[in-house]
């Protein structure tokens, strides 16, 4: 295979999959939704042709010209193209990929943010998964999101399961938008900023760091924090999604 203009297997984060468990259980786990299939990082389509075989209408990109050219010829049926990840419309219903760990982030920083896609499934290396999760505390990302989208962590993928094999194992991540957000989508912006001035601000209590994040008075603080049922919380990153709906609910409405 020549070497594609935008590099070679390394540069593009070229690890193909070849854990059979999880091909299947990416399948099972699309199988599960409804609507179009948008591919990121189709590669040979070891995927693409598992997906392609649900019958639904599937779009599959790679930035590889060479693996499309010929993917494209081995599934007529599919729309195979050269496009970017991280710039091409996500205007699917289900967006799925063994993504490319060098752009792990800005992929799920522009689904988080862009597009009306309604699940993802997405391969990822194992740590980015289970923080995404939420598995030993969330994180700024993932608060950021949680009134919006919900995470699931379905499984780890052994380093040995991909060609050639990382230095890390993959996380299997799902990610479903949610019917009913839990905070109204125009407060996006400014929830976010809360969010962000909680797990960057100091305080020796969560009711402290409240007060700060939210500019209120220590009492107001406390009192949110306690109607938020998150008193027994010590830090943002263990709050879950509807102790920091309901705590925005209390700051923003004073
Ligand atoms: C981890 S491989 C997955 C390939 C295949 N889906 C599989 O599971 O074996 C990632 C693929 O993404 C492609 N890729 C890398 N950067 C990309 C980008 N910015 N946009 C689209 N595809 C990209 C690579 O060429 C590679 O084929």
């Amino acid at each position: 295979m020549p070497r594609s203009i935008h590099g070679g297997r390394h540069e593009l984060g070229q690890n193909f999959l070849t854990h059979r468990p999880t091909l299947a259980r990416i399948t099972v786990l699309v199988a599960r939704t409804s609507g179009r299939i948008l591919e990121l990082g189709c590669g040979d389509g070891v995927l693409t042709r598992e997906l392609g075989a649900l019958g639904r209408p599937l779009t599959a990109i790679d930035l590889d010209e060479h693996r499309v050219g010929r993917l494209r010829r081995a599934l007529p049926d599919v729309r195979v193209e050269v496009a970017d990840a991280t710039r091409h419309p996500l205007d699917a219903e289900v967006v799925v990929g063994n993504i490319p760990f060098h752009v792990t982030t800005p992929i799920l920083r522009r689904l988080l943010s862009h597009g009306r896609w309604n699940e993802a499934v997405l391969l990822t290396q194992w740590e980015v998964a289970r923080k995404r999760a939420g598995v030993g505390g969330g994180t700024l990302m993932t608060a950021q999101s949680a009134p919006w989208f919900e995470f699931s962590l379905e499984g780890r993928v052994p380093a040995w399961g991909f060609s050639p094999r990382p230095s890390v194992d993959g996380g299997l991540l799902a990610i479903t938008r949610r019917g009913s957000p839990l905070v109204p989508v125009s407060d996006r912006k400014r929830y976010d900023a809360f969010v962000r001035a909680m797990f960057t601000g100091r305080g020796g209590s969560l009711a402290a760091v409240v007060a700060a994040a939210a500019r209120i008075p220590m009492g107001g603080a406390r009192r949110a924090v306690a109607a938020a049922g998150a008193g027994e919380q010590r830090l943002p990153r263990d709050l879950r999604p509807e102790q920091w709906a309901a705590l925005w609910h209390q700051v923003s409405r004073g």
